[in-house]
């Protein structure tokens, strides 16, 4: 974490509070955006996956081949945003 840049300390602080105030256990479908600040929020929601506080059915709906390959790497279900539109209430993305 020392090792990062401020500018990318502050993506990844930024990133971290958005997941932790909006990604709660209640969360089933969340959008997955693109960019180099979501790489951050993928490394969270991977880190609460792991911790058990994510919705044991959550499906990622990625705007990218970089954020599928994000959600897939952090272990979570990539899913197709026309599955999803009518239930998509939260979503993740840079500034
Ligand atoms: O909306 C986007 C691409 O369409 C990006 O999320 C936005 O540009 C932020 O990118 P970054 O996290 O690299 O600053």
């Amino acid at each position: 974490m020392s090792s990062l840049s401020l500018v990318e300390q502050a993506k990844r602080s930024a990133a971290f509070a958005a997941v932790d105030k909006h990604v709660t256990p209640s969360v089933r479908v969340l959008g997955v955006g693109s960019g180099s600040t979501v790489v951050y929020a993928a490394e969270r929601l991977l880190e609460l996956k792991s911790e058990g506080k994510l919705h044991p059915e959550l499906q990622c709906v990625p705007t990218s081949f970089q954020s599928k390959q994000l959600i897939r790497d952090a272990g979570l279900r990539a899913a197709e945003l026309d599955e999803y539109v009518p239930h998509l209430l939260s979503g993740l993305n840079g500034p």
